[in-house]
């Protein structure tokens, strides 16, 4: 195995094989464990229909089941961020019907997005990119999903995993800015895995991948973006062969996304001058 990768794998915690159902619970006992140590009251975190956040939210809810099995008031907000009206809204029904989440709400990021759009415009005196918009509306999200966590006591579940940390494909402060992370460690694959072992629709479990932030080609798939295929970011986290051209695509963008798996840059800071 390349060197890199090695040092790659570690980073990113990712194992070759894992026992779902085991990581299951380790997960769900942390969920359970950090509420408990931290007075918060639970969690909340935007369901798309996407796997990622099918497999966080029923782990949550997992997770708060139990807190209240044993006498806690715990509670799990899942909540619907759609821009306007979602294509694949009937994906979102399906992850909710599956996380049986004990509240849910919906909050339209529509209007907030299209005031930025509006206000960049007045201020600039240029149209927003729809790259930068679509960032934009990933922040909404975590704006929105703070504003319940923060008047409920809850933290802010994020859906970030190896196979996306790897090549940074978050938005900084967007979807990358949450509170704690229980699906940190797993690659694409055994997200799917475990999605499979709590029993989810293979409807979900096997849905086509899509951060779906553009207005011009809703549902584009993350791996046409990336030029990269999951399970060849899979097979590197797993430590396995793959081809030259694909360990260095990964390790470019592993390096030139560094600053987005860090704190702010400080003047104490020297990592960024290592190359
Ligand atoms: N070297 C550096 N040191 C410190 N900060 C640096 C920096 N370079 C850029 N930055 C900052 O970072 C910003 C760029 O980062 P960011 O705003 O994230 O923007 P960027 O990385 O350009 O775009 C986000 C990517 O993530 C994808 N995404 C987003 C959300 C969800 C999903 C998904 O998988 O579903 C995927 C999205 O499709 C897009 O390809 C710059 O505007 C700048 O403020
Ligand atoms: N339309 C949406 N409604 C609610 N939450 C959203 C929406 N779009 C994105 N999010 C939030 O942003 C997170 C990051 O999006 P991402 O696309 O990486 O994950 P996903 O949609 O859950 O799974 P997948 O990567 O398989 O599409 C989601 O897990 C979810 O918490
Ligand atoms: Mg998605």
């Amino acid at each position: 195995m390349r060197e890199t990768q090695a040092q790659i794998i570690r980073a990113m915690g990712v194992k070759p094989t894992i026992d779902p159902s085991a990581e299951i619970r380790r997960r769900v006992r942390f969920l359970k464990d950090y509420v408990d140590a931290t007075g918060t009251r639970g969690f909340v975190l935007g369901i798309s229909g996407g796997l990622d956040s099918t497999l966080a939210g029923r782990l949550a809810q997992l997770a708060v089941d139990e807190l209240r099995a044993e006498g806690m008031d715990a509670d799990f907000i899942a909540v619907r961020l759609p821009y306007q009206v979602q294509h694949d809204e009937d994906d979102a029904q399906a992850a909710l019907a599956f996380i049986q989440p004990r509240t849910s709400q919906v909050f339209n990021v529509g209007p907030a997005v299209d005031g930025i759009q509006q206000e960049y415009t007045a201020a600039t005196g240029e149209p927003i990119s729809d790259f930068t918009k679509g960032n934009a509306k990933a922040r909404v999200r975590m704006v929105a999903q703070y504003a319940i966590a923060g008047q409920q006591n809850l933290v802010v579940v994020g859906t970030d995993h190896g196979a996306e940390s790897v090549t940074g494909f978050f938005t900084k402060f967007g979807d990358g800015g949450a509170d704690i992370l229980p699906l940190h460690g797993l690659n694409k694959r055994q997200n799917r895995a475990l999605l499979r072992e709590l029993g989810a629709p293979a409807a979900l479990a096997d849905k086509v991948p899509t951060a779906d932030l553009l207005d011009v080609s809703p549902g584009r798939s993350d791996e046409q973006e990336l030029g990269l295929g999951y399970d060849q970011i899979d097979d590197y986290l797993e430590g396995r062969e793959v081809p030259v051209e694909v360990a260095e695509a990964i390790e470019h963008r592993y390096r030139i996304s560094r600053h987005k798996r860090t704190l702010p840059v400080t003047v104490s800071d020297s990592w960024w001058r290592e190359e």
